[in-house]
């Protein structure tokens, strides 16, 4: 056998004599990473592959790739996503698919996944968080004019396009001037439409901006005191099957615990208040210098006539209560038919 032939991939000839230099390393299984077909979700699955593949025993190139799946979710950009029902929609058909084996893992946007998965379905790792914020973005033809109060940089009157219960009714709150119209799609839709001058501005999550290299359209990120966020924004998740110990092993390897605790907290939010899909709803927890969860989270209604906001501290190791107790305070000084 030729020394060319030799070196060609370790997988071409089974019967080939293995040469102690150029032994292949025993071939892993393929990990298939499942996620939405979007830019977006591309781009995070890139970076948990990468991630992957950085980490000690990592699977090499070739050994893990994207899958990237259509969901109906995607197909339908003109309605708005909770009456398609809601959030868990575009997870729904990923998470099919990883019970099913097609996938061993699924990558998702926190802040997109339901708050309670599937049965045999975990959240196996997280990545670090990204820039949690909001951020207002600005109409390229729209003049930014001199005003006093909050949100300077937006016109008495301008016309916001969003589909967002929680942004609506927070910029309702801080601005009963301004107007809505329904804009949804993913960031490059909603980026084109804004320029094609239907709306003044939109409001988009800076971790999405920053990841499809965006981040310089974001004239202006807003402070979580005027926008709190989603729970788990600007949070890559990757969930897989809880029987499936080898792959958990390896998302264990990048798992990022700070990350993890911010994600709990702010999920039990949700899963104390039990908001319909179009509750508005934000939860941010930050851990402290002083080494302490800091968690804030608020429920409104849409038309920004009531907006509740609270914040907590505790321990990490308390995430999830602490979580919990802040949704069920906030709840019960709410309206009922706020909730589900
Ligand atoms: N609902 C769409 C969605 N899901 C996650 C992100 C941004 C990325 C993130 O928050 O991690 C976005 C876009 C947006 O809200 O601007």
């Amino acid at each position: 056998m030729s020394a060319a032939f030799q070196a060609a991939p370790a997988l071409a000839r089974p019967s080939a004599l293995p040469s102690p230099r150029l032994a292949p390393r025993p071939r892993a299984a393929l990990l298939r990473a499942g996620t939405r077909a979007s830019p977006l979700a591309l781009a995070q699955t890139r970076r948990v592959l990468d991630a992957l593949r950085a980490a000690p025993g990592g699977p090499q190139p070739g050994e893990a790739e994207p899958v990237p799946l259509q969901t109906s979710g995607d197909a339908e950009q003109r309605r708005r996503l909770a009456d398609l029902g809601g959030k868990g929609l575009f997870a729904k058909e990923i998470h099919e698919a990883l019970l099913d084996g097609r996938i061993d893992l699924a990558v998702h946007s926190l802040k997109d996944l339901e708050t309670e998965l599937p049965p045999g379905l975990v959240i196996a790792a997280v990545l670090p968080r990204a820039d949690a914020r909001d951020a207002l973005v600005l109409a390229p033809g729209c003049p930014p004019e001199e005003r006093r109060g909050p949100l300077p940089g937006l016109p008495a009157g301008a016309r916001i396009g969003t589909a967002s219960a929680r942004r609506m009714a927070q910029l309702r709150h801080l601005r009963p001037d301004l107007r809505f119209g329904l804009l949804r799609g993913n960031v490059q839709t909603r980026l084109r439409r804004l320029e094609e001058g239907d709306h003044a501005a939109t409001v988009l999550a800076m971790a999405g901006l920053e990841r499809l290299g965006l981040g310089a359209r974001a004239a202006c990120p807003l402070s979580t005191e005027e926008m709190l966020p989603a729970a788990g924004q600007g949070i890559i998740a990757v969930t897989a099957r809880a029987g499936d110990g080898a792959t958990r092993a390896r998302l264990a390897g990048i798992d990022h615990a700070p990350t993890h605790l911010a994600a709990r907290a702010e999920r039990a939010v949700l899963a104390a208040l039990d908001g319909s899909c179009r509750t508005p709803i934000g939860a941010h927890a930050t851990l402290g210098p002083d080494g302490r969860l800091h968690l804030e989270a608020l429920v409104a209604r849409e038309d920004g006539s009531f907006l509740l906001r609270r914040a907590l501290r505790g321990a990490p190791a308390e995430a999830v209560r602490l979580g919990a107790a802040l949704g069920a305070s906030l709840r019960a000084d709410s309206p009922a038919d706020l909730f589900a």
